[in-house]
Order: C-alpha cells, then structure tokens, then sequence
C-alpha cells in the first residue's frame, strides 16, 4: 500500500501534531497530502511556512477534504468539538479517525460519532525529529468491519507512526493511558532533570551556554551510546560508577532519597490522571 495517496487532516494543529506532521513531511511524506486545522490562525500559518502543508480554518472543511483524520485537540475540548461538527453533518462512516488525545476511551467517541474505523494512538513529542514513540490501539469494532479493512487502517497508521519513530502496538486499551505515563509524557521527566542538571551546573560555577552545552550532550551521548550497546541500563550505569568514586556518591544519594520511588509514584500519578480524564 502506498501510504502517501492518503490525505491527512490534522483537527488542532498544537505541539503534538506539529510534531507529528513536521515529522511527517520530513520522513517524505508530501505536504500537499496534509491539512492542518487550528483555533487561531498563527500556529497554522507557522506550520504552513516551516512544512509547507496545507491549512484551513474550517474543521468542517478540512475534514471532508481527508481520509484519515487525526484529532489533535485537548481531551478536555475533544467531545464539545465533535458534537459541534456532527451537528454540522459531517459524517465520518467513511473516515480512519487516529486520536492522539490522552484518556478519553474509544467509547466516548464512538458515543458521539458513531461506530466508526478508530485508532488510539499516543505519540511523544520527539516525533518531530524522527525519534518519537508512539503506543497504537486498534479500537475499530471487529464485528462491523471486516478484518482486512481494520489490517489496511492498521497499515496506514503503522506506516504513518513508523516515518516519525518508533510504533508499539497494544492490545488492551488500558495499555495507551500506561504508555502514556513511560514514553507520552517522558520527555517531560528527561526535560525536568536536564533543566535541574543545567541549574546545578550554573550554580557550580559555568555559565548558561557552557552548562546547556555539557548537559544537553551528556543526555544525547548517554542515549545514543545506550542505543547502540546490548548492554541495560543497569549495566551501563554501572560501568560510569567507579567503587568508591564520586559518581557512587552521587547514586548513593539518589538511591537514599528513593529515586525509584519517586519514579513510580509520579509514573503512577500520570496513569490515575489519565484515568480520571477518560471521565472528563
Ligand atoms: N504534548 C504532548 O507531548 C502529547 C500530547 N498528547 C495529546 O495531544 C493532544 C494535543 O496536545 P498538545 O498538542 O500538547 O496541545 P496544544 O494545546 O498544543 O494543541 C491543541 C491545539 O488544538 C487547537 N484547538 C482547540 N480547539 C480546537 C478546535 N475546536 N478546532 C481546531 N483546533 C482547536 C488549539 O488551538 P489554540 O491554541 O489556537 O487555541 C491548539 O493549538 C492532547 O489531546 C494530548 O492529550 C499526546 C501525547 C503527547
Ligand atoms: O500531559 C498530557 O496529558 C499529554 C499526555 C502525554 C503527554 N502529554
């Protein structure tokens, strides 16, 4: 199947799916395949200059002009925004719908757009450089479409996930609001300690551009060494940490102040939180 004969609309063109097309268009994908939509005209008019691809203010119009459509807004705006476009009488019976939105189960919007061909998808922000992970559930009813038709929408979704990074598909639906916890919201956590590191290393003396450059490349050498080596992380941390040097003191204090679970507990607050937005 050739991917790019799809036209893709994207329904709120924000971080998440400016990352996703931007990751797109730069795997290949053609940008004449793509609209975006957006609230307010800025972020549509600087995705338009950076990518190329198509914009319009109109979700209405947008969505009639795709076939695979990719809902981009904040849970907490989703079931309003489609209420709003059934009432305009759009029809997407004959739609691939990709949500991106955290929480909100398929059922939610099979309530309000009917039962139609759906994929849950939960992506990161390191798509925009080819490096994003994105957990896939199929949530398409299996006894309504044929098993073929759901093989085909899972192929242009794969296709689509794999041009900006790495694809997991899930089998539980439960399993996007986990893969949310570890790699939707990861780059967060990575951000948040890279952003302490860097604070650290001021105070230490260096001034900001030296600090953001010694830190920044610790992250991207600590990741790239750890993608290329078969060794786990366990392992090649502990090849950094000399007994009785000062890394061990450092992990020392790590380990005292219980990194790990600090670490589960705020995993485990996103998964709740994702669970209660389901509700939302
Ligand atoms: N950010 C992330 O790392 C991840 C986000 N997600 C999911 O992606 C979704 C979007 O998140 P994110 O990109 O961060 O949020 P953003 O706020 O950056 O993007 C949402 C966009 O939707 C636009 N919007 C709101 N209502 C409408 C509407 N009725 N029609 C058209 N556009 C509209 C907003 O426009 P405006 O700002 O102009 O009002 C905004 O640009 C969420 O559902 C989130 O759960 C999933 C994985 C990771
Ligand atoms: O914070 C959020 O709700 C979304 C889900 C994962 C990353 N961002």
């Amino acid at each position: 199947m050739n991917n790019k004969q799809h036209t893709y609309a994207f329904i709120g063109a924000g971080n998440m799916s400016g990352a996703i097309l931007g990751g797109m268009v730069n795997s290949g994908i053609n940008p004449d395949n793509i609209i975006a939509t957006n609230r307010t005209k800025e972020k549509q008019q600087a995705l338009h200059q950076k990518f190329g691809i198509k914009t319009d203010l109109d979700n209405k119009s947008a969505i009639e002009q795709a076939d695979v459509i990719i809902l981009g807004v904040k849970p907490q705006m989703m079931l309003a925004m489609l209420t709003d476009l059934v009432e305009q009488g759009i029809d997407f019976s004959q739609k691939l719908i990709i949500t991106v939105a955290a929480g909100l189960t398929i059922n939610r919007y099979t309530g309000i757009i009917g039962n139609v061909r759906f994929i849950r998808c939960m992506p990161n922000t390191p798509s925009l450089v080819g490096l994003g992970v994105s957990g896939l559930f199929c949530g398409t009813d299996a006894s309504k479409y044929s098993a073929e038709v759901i093989e085909q929408d899972k192929e242009i979704t794969s296709v689509m996930f794999d041009a900006v990074g790495k694809t997991v598909w899930l089998k539980q639906e439960s399993q996007i609001d986990d893969i949310a916890a570890v790699s939707g919201s990861g780059p967060a956590y990575f951000f948040l300690f890279m952003q302490r590191m860097t604070e650290k290393a001021v105070e230490l003396g260096f001034d900001q551009e030296t600090a953001d450059k010694i830190v920044l490349q610790t992250a991207l050498g600590s990741a790239q060494m750890a993608a290329q080596s078969d060794d786990s992380f366990e392992q090649l941390r502990v090849n950094v940490t000399s007994p009785g040097g000062s890394t061990a003191e450092a992990v020392k204090v790590f380990n005292e102040k219980e990194l790990d679970s600090i670490v589960s507990s705020a995993l485990d607050a996103a998964v709740l939180r994702a669970k209660e937005m389901s509700k939302l």
